[in-house]
């Protein structure tokens, strides 16, 4: 299945050990070009390696997909300094690993991963595998790009390990791609036999209470999000709900990361921040409207959202912030001074995109702890919005919301906010949706367009099968 020959791989290994050995570094890259495979079925049998890890990316134009499975090195910290920690273990793992050649973008050594919303958040039992950081690079990864299909393996090696050793392990992983890389995952949904939104009328209480505060205090909007428990006939299949999920996409990325029994799952529109040597992309996303079904329903709904007040002042906050915070790190900036819509399978929503060229020194991870969270999930001015957050949401929003991306050894990389998700363990599923609320909110309506956003992910979970 690999393309490379064995008497290549040989002359790799024993070449690149031989290097790595004599500059005392601890890990070995290897990538290769390789006939088409389709990710999903690396995703989906990942267990036939012994597995408990595994991760799942692709973006807009499927210009990049990327499959991690199986955990080389775990990088997770608990601390409030989660960003810098990270990322100095991250530039630690560049220094120790051998490189044979410069890759392709988004093959070689990458770091999956993402942070908790809350720096230091309740010990929340769902939660547990995640914590407030949890990243990993891969064992064996597929990357997907306009210019093909790439295999990454990375290797841990020691004074003691040889050839055949790492023979031995390629062999396996190319038995496997041999085997799983072209079979068809059996895509079976799970029946959903109970839905529950938790606590609905104690929701729209919060958001009363939230425009109450408004009135007094110099908060000017907050974010509130509410949860759905859904639960299945027989356990939820993550392969399932990514094919679901991507053969209906309209929305920018389909992302999982599953940690031994629990996956979380986002189809999410909007992005934090990517990076591109000194390029970076982001964008405000906030202010919504439900889709019509005709198309002039939804000319009618686009011209009402262009020209809603509440909705463009929910919006405006988060263009004030990200231009106060990225003007700070950037040379150059542009944003338009008009929001356009961008549309989802159900809504449409204001949406200003925003590009920009940082300076050298500056590291996608501080622009992501500078970023994070943005008024389109936390609320302006943000600790006052976080501390109302934490006061009136009953249910821990874990990495709901919250930066989930991948990362380079270049530091390039692209961070997603990980909304429209939803968290499965075995046979349930927590759903997550919310809203900007400011002074002119009715509690009704935000009630109504968060439940409009838990409909993609319910849909692909199955949820809504009995109801279509
Ligand atoms: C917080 C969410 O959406 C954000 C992104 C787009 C529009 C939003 C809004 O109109 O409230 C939110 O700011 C969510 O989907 O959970």
């Amino acid at each position: 299945m690999l393309r490379t020959g064995q008497l290549e791989s040989i002359a790799f290994f024993e070449h690149s050990l031989q290097k790595a050995k004599a500059c005392s570094k601890r890990f070995i890259c290897k990538v290769e070009k390789i006939m088409n495979i389709h990710p999903l079925s690396v995703y989906h049998f990942y267990h036939e390696l012994g597995f408990t890890e595994r991760f799942y990316w692709s973006n807009q134009e499927n210009s990049l997909i990327l499959t991690g499975i199986g955990t080389l090195v775990p990088f997770h910290h608990s601390t409030e300094e989660q960003y810098s920690a990270i990322e100095k273990e991250w530039k630690r793992f560049g220094e120790q690993v051998y490189i044979e050649q410069e890759n392709c973008f988004g093959t070689g050594p990458i770091a999956l991963g993402g942070f908790s919303f809350f720096d230091n958040y309740k010990n929340d039992q769902d939660w547990k595998n995640f914590g407030t950081s949890h990243f990993y690079v891969p064992k064996l990864m597929v990357t997907v790009t306009n210019e093909g299909t790439f295999i990454t393996s990375n290797y841990e090696i020691n004074e003691q390990t040889t050839v055949e050793d790492l023979l031995l392990q390629y062999k396996e992983y190319d038995d496997f791609l041999e085997k799983f890389g072209m079979k068809q995952p059996s895509f079976s949904q799970s029946e959903c036999i109970n839905k529950d939104e938790f606590e609905p009328n104690e929701w729209i209480q919060s958001v009363k209470e939230a425009i109450h505060q408004m009135k007094n205090e110099e908060l000017e909007k907050v974010v509130l999000n509410r949860t759905l428990n859904a639960t299945f006939s027989a356990e939820v299949n993550s392969t399932n709900v990514i094919y679901e999920l991507e053969a209906t996409r309209n929305v920018n990325y389909v992302i999982s990361y599953q940690l031994k029994d629990t996956v979380f799952i986002s189809a999410t529109p909007e992005r934090l921040i990517s990076k591109k040597n000194n390029t970076v992309s982001s964008m405000c996303l906030a202010g919504s409207a439900a889709k019509g079904i005709t198309k002039e329903e939804n000319t009618e709904a686009a011209n009402w959202l262009l020209n809603s007040k509440k909705n463009n002042g929910e919006h405006a906050f988060v263009v004030n912030y990200i231009r106060e915070t990225l003007q700070q790190y950037c040379n150059e900036l542009s944003i338009p001074s008009t929001p356009r819509i961008m549309a989802t399978k159900s809504l449409l929503h204001l949406f200003t995109p925003v590009e920009g060229k940082v300076y050298n020194h500056v590291s996608l991870f501080e622009l992501i702890q500078a970023l994070h969270p943005t008024p389109a999930l936390g609320g302006f001015p943000k600790e006052e919005a976080c501390k109302l957050i934490r006061e009136l949401e009953p249910v821990d929003r874990g990495w709901y919301g919250a930066p989930i991306g991948w990362i380079d050894l270049n530091g390039n990389g692209d961070f997603a906010v990980g909304i429209r998700s939803a968290l499965i363990k075995e046979n349930k599923a927590k759903l997550y949706a919310g809203c900007g609320v400011v002074q002119d909110s009715k509690p009704e309506e935000e009630f109504f367009e968060t439940g409009v956003k838990f409909l993609p992910m319910l849909n692909a979970l199955g949820g809504l099968r009995n109801e279509r």
